[in-house]
């Protein structure tokens, strides 16, 4: 929308930008225009070159060629950190904002006047600011306890106050629920219309329908065209980022209902798509003939109702404060999903599963036994397979490289007598780099080097590796671009496929889809339990914890129905 301001020089113009990382080039050539005023979004695979381009445009990286302006002017030189925070400033999904400040210290850091700082006056002078910008905020509270939503607000209220008028927001809404997604979007559109211009990235391409007016793709750190989104379908814009013609690769996109899930395998079949997706390093051998036999029939077709012990077990859990208790049971070869937006103690629930958290009441058990609460060895022991949210915090040894992560947890089976040997490392990692279709120079690369969405594809390997029981992955198609969100969903299936069982908690629908079962739940308490068949509107609304409205066949049992 670049009402008043069309005439205005561009809010960002990058030319000719060249970003190497050693043999890596992760920008070949590339530009981009964000007119002031304007919402463009900046849409690409993992791994095409978004990151680093954010990073040349606030400063962080220097291109090895190519040159950038900001309305006009010669971008300040590097490192000139006062300077570029009055051209721009981006804003994460985790608001960067400095925890143990209050929200007034942190609108003003690094900018006290030199002596003694007065707090009443930093006080009114924050309070100032965020009434000039709307934002809802008490500035003496501290920035720890704000939402992720609040601690954004406050981030683009503090860039605005530098005097930029061009913000990154890269995927910002991946920690938001419904309401602080609408209320961001509503921010952005006020403050497009005094001509703030943005450049939005994200994975989720509604978003960028509902929000952009223009669109630029990557791929392969080339850019491959820039276009008013009203004029790309869904469809086109799927296939510049794919370089793949409609209909040649199903997309997560496309993908409904049953499409996502991997054709069940088939004896004497090895090739295709579930043996891509073996990702184990050493498959276990099976305790339970009788009950794979089941499976497999199961699998070939004898359909999804005969029953067979289930493999986990959930009776009475409890998290104080985050979920009442819960019953629920997942049979081999069933993927159950957990939906709810992250209060509604979905996350909290499938941390208890793995041991994070320790329940204030109820049992666990996999295969008739029971796990020791609170302890994530034990759950790993007892044949749970974690895929974590905050794959920095809880999955990735960063510095390490892309082999040893994928291997951490099975670091026993690669050698005799607890000694590592690095062909089988690096074997069983190239193996996984070539099924996830992992963008990296190889397996001795550190995983820090990779993008977003490729990391998460060594935690779910890394995962895989320990041959689960039982795997939970929490939002594990979060930052994961949509081609690869088929091929992770597709794997997590094929492990209910070859006959254990799998949980995915999440609030995203193409990750729900690929579920057998779904149990809402809304403010600790299951609202609704779907089979398959549930409509996107249903589940939603549940989500949402809004009453039943005739949902979904297939096993609803909302809570108004319990009266
Ligand atoms: N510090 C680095 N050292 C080496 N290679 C890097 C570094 N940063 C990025 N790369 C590589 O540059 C390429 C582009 O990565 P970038 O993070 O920009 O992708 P992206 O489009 O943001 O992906 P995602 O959607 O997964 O976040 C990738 O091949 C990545 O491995």
């Amino acid at each position: 929308m670049s009402t008043a301001n069309s005439a205005a020089a561009p809010a960002v113009r990058a030319e000719g930008i060249v970003k190497r990382f050693g043999p890596t080039v992760a920008l070949n050539g590339v530009g981009i225009t964000v007119a002031a005023g304007d919402s463009h979004a900046l849409v690409g695979r993992n791994g095409a070159g978004k990151s680093t381009l954010v990073s040349v445009l606030t400063g962080l990286h220097t291109p090895d060629a190519g040159s950038v302006f900001f309305q006009g002017e010669p971008a300040p030189a590097p490192g000139d950190t006062a300077a570029w925070q009055t051209k721009v400033a981006c804003v994460y999904q985790k608001s960067m904002v400095v925890p143990e400040l209050t929200v007034a210290e942190n609108l003003f850091l690094n900018r006290f006047d030199s002596g003694r700082i007065r707090w009443p006056k930093l006080r009114t002078r924050a309070r100032d600011l965020l009434a000039e910008y709307g934002v809802d905020v008490d500035p003496a509270a501290r920035a720890g306890d704000l939402s992720v939503e609040q601690g954004q607000f406050v981030e683009i209220a503090r860039a605005l106050s530098f005097g930029a008028r061009f913000i990154i927001l890269d995927e910002p809404t991946a920690q938001l629920d419904a309401g602080g997604i609408e209320r961001l979007f509503t921010k952005l559109r006020e403050l497009q219309q005094q001509g703030v211009a943005f450049l939005f990235i994200s994975h989720h391409l509604q978003e960028v329908y509902d929000l952009c007016t223009t669109v630029t793709v990557y791929r392969d750190a080339r850019h491959v065209l820039t276009a008013p989104v009203a004029e790309l379908g869904k469809a086109e814009l799927v296939e510049a980022m794919t370089g793949e013609a409609a209909g040649q690769e199903a997309t997560a996109w496309h993908a409904k209902g049953g499409a996502l899930k991997a054709a069940a395998p088939t004896e004497g079949a090895p090739k295709g798509r579930e043996a891509a997706f073996d990702m184990r390093l050493a498959p276990r051998e099976r305790e339970q003939p009788s009950t794979d036999r089941k499976v497999r029939r199961k699998q070939q077709g004898a359909g999804r109702t005969e029953s067979s012990d289930p493999l986990l077990t959930v009776e009475g859990l409890a998290l104080d404060n985050d979920f009442d208790p819960i019953d629920f049971t997942v049979r081999p070869g069933e993927v159950l999903g957990l939906a709810g937006a992250t209060a509604s103690g979905s996350t909290a629930l499938g941390e208890t599963l793995v041991g994070l958290r320790k329940p204030s009441a109820g049992r666990t058990s996999v295969a008739g036994r029971t796990v020791k609460p609170g302890s994530v060895p034990h759950a790993l022991g007892a044949g749970i397979g974690y895929v974590p949210e905050d794959r920095h915090r809880q999955g990735l040894v960063l510095g390490r490289s892309v082999a040893e992560n994928a291997t951490l947890t099975v670091a026993d089976q690669l050698g005799p007598y607890g000694t590592v040997l690095p062909s089988r490392t690096k074997a069983f990692a190239q193996r996984m780099i070539t099924s996830l279709d992992i963008k990296t120079s190889g397996p001795g690369q550190p995983v820090s080097d990779l993008s977003g969405g490729n990391q998460q594809k060594v935690v779910i390997a890394r995962a895989l590796a320990r041959d689960p029981r039982v795997l939970v992955a929490i939002r594990p198609t979060a930052g994961v671009d949509v081609k690869s969100k088929d091929a992770l969903l597709g794997v997590v299936r094929s492990v209910a496929d070859r006959g254990d069982a799998a949980v995915i908690v999440s609030d995203e629908l193409d990750d729900l889809r690929v579920c057998d079962r779904v149990i809402a739940l809304f403010h600790g308490r299951v609202i609704a339990e779907f089979g398959s068949g549930w409509t996107d509107r249903d589940l939603v609304s549940a989500m949402e914890g809004l009453p039943a409205s005739g949902r979904a066949e297939g096993g609803d049992k909302g809570a108004e129905s319990d009266e």
